[in-house]
């Protein structure tokens, strides 16, 4: 499991810390990951130019012991001071003593804002690395001009960029871009990912993260603010029949979707649903005789879903069109239901509100905007808010599609985020396949929170495998979730 947490979590957990420890031993720890994954990136430390961007708190101190470090291993580093007057004493004395420099000024005056812009940016340019070291997580709202127009000659730069502990300009807590940022090829971490780093639009800013132990681990509370499952975590949710299970134990998924104009949503509803661990798929709606003949396993019935026989969890929405009384028949219904795409449209606030079984509501951005009544361009801002809110709002479980996909329960706690997806999941009938497969974990007997986790990781797994670099369509998605489930369990 990789988890994450938020920085007033992680400013409690390192002052704990530091009472025990010497002054400046964190940030030891800290500069010395930091300067080890800067050459590991680089490859040759010797007579290679650096570039250190430096502001005014630890952030800043991290980058001038990571620099001195370097320079003593044989780099050219300069220094960009954002605030000389107030930069870190010891980590400038550092990088001076070990032979690195101040850029644009030979006095040691300040750059940035100063004449020797020019200067800095030219040496911006230049650089075979640049360390953004300009603000962490002691940032508050977007980067000021100053650090701002740093941020889009690093932009302009063909040299390697690592972030301290997180890019610039993205928001730790939250994975909002308010502005300019650093875009970095490698974000260097301390104690413990930020949920910024989880979440897009700033994973997108991060690279690749790497991690540095300094500590924290110990101080730190078991639950986190945001967890990301991995292929054991997985593995370890996944039912498993036993010698005694019949299809009825495994759990029957019913699946009420589709409408005469859009049959195929529920035959790849149904195909998701089939690959999800259910004993059996029970099929409510009008394409029945799509859903048949491409799925002959499937249990259709020409009923209503009260009417329709015992299943143990309810899909309902994909497709559905304007076909409101299904949807409030299933949300009556006292098992775990799963509301996709019309669904959500369709669905009455209040009935979601008043049931006592569980909902799994399975928005992409537009929707979740809809239901918000914002742009959706607000929601792809801000999605670890909106999946907190709409779950609020519907007193319900809410699975927010998109590159990174979370699962935030009602009640708060721990969110989840997925980040197995692919772009190529982005593809017309990909999340009735998703639907199906989350409702199929749900009958099964998993949690909301676990069977839309599980089932998001094992549909961006299938949705790699499927596109292997180049397009595929939503049933090829569907067939390639075996796989996903094998890759997991093995
Ligand atoms: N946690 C740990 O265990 C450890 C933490 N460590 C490190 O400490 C870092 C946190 O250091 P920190 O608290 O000094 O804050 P930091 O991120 O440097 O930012 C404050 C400075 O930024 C400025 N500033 C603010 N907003 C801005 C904006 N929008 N645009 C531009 N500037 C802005 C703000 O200016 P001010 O408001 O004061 O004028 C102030 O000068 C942490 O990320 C990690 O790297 C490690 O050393 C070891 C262990
Ligand atoms: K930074």
């Amino acid at each position: 499991m990789r988890t994450a947490y938020s920085v007033e979590t992680v400013r409690a957990a390192e002052r704990e810390l530091m009472a025990r420890l010497p002054e400046g031993a964190l940030m030891q720890r800290a500069a010395a990951g930091l300067a080890a994954a800067c050459a590991d990136l680089i490859g040759r430390v010797y007579g290679s130019r650096v570039v250190l961007l430096v502001g005014s708190g630890d952030n800043g101190g991290d980058a001038l012991y990571a620099g001195a470090r370097l320079a003593r291993r044989g780099a050219a580093v300069a220094a960009v001071l954002l605030a000389p007057e107030r930069v870190h004493p010891g980590g400038l004395a550092a990088l001076l003593r070990a032979g690195g420099r101040i850029a644009g000024s030979g006095t040691g005056a300040g750059a940035a804002a100063s004449a020797g812009v020019g200067a800095v940016e030219e040496a911006i340019l230049r650089a075979d690395l640049v360390v953004d070291g300009i603000v962490g997580i002691g940032g508050t709202g977007g980067l000021r001009p100053d650090a701002a127009r740093l941020a889009a000659c690093v932009g302009e730069s063909g040299a390697a960029v690592v972030a301290v502990d997180l890019p610039s300009g993205v928001d730790a807590d939250t994975g909002e871009v308010r502005g300019a940022a650093v875009r970095a090829d490698l974000t260097v971490t301390f104690g413990t990912h930020k949920p910024g780093l989880l979440i897009d639009p700033a994973r997108e800013y991060a690279g690749s993260v790497r991690l540095v132990d300094i500590g924290l681990g110990d101080v730190l509370p078991a639950e986190a603010e945001l967890e990301a499952l991995q292929h054991v975590d997985v593995a370890r949710l996944l039912p498993v029949p036993g010698a005694e299970s019949d299809k009825y134990r495994r759990g029957v998924v019913g699946i009420a979707a589709g409408s005469a104009r859009y049959p195929g949503a529920a035959v790849l509803a149904v195909s998701g649903a089939l690959r999800g661990g259910a004993g059996a798929v029970r099929y409510v709606g009008p394409a029945g005789d799509a859903v048949v003949s491409r799925f002959p396993e499937t249990l259709v019935s020409d009923q209503g879903p009260a009417k329709a026989g015992r299943v143990q969890a309810w899909v309902v929405g994909p497709g559905a069109g304007d076909d409101a009384s299904t949807v409030a028949e299933v949300l009556e219904a006292d098992v775990p239901v799963l509301v996709d795409a019309d669904g959500l449209r369709l669905a009455d606030r209040d009935a979601v509100r008043a049931r006592t079984a569980p909902t799994l509501m399975t928005p992409h951005a537009g929707e979740a905007a809809a239901l918000l009544g914002v742009a959706r361009e607000e929601v792809e801002g801000a999605r670890l808010a909106s999946a907190r809110e709409l779950a609020s709002r519907y007193g319900a479980t809410v699975l927010l599609k998109g590159s990174t996909t979370l699962v935030a329960d009602a009640a708060g706690g721990v969110v989840r985020v997925n980040a197995t997806g692919t772009p190529w999941l982005a593809t017309a009938g990909s999340g009735d396949v998703l639907s199906g497969l989350a409702g199929s974990l749900l009958a099964s007997g998993l949690s909301a929170l676990d069977a839309g986790s599980a089932a998001a990781y094992l549909h961006g797994l299938a949705g790699r495998f499927a596109a292997d670099g180049a397009p595929a369509g939503a049933h090829d998605v569907a067939e390639a979730i075996p796989g996903a489930w094998r890759d997991v369990r093995d």
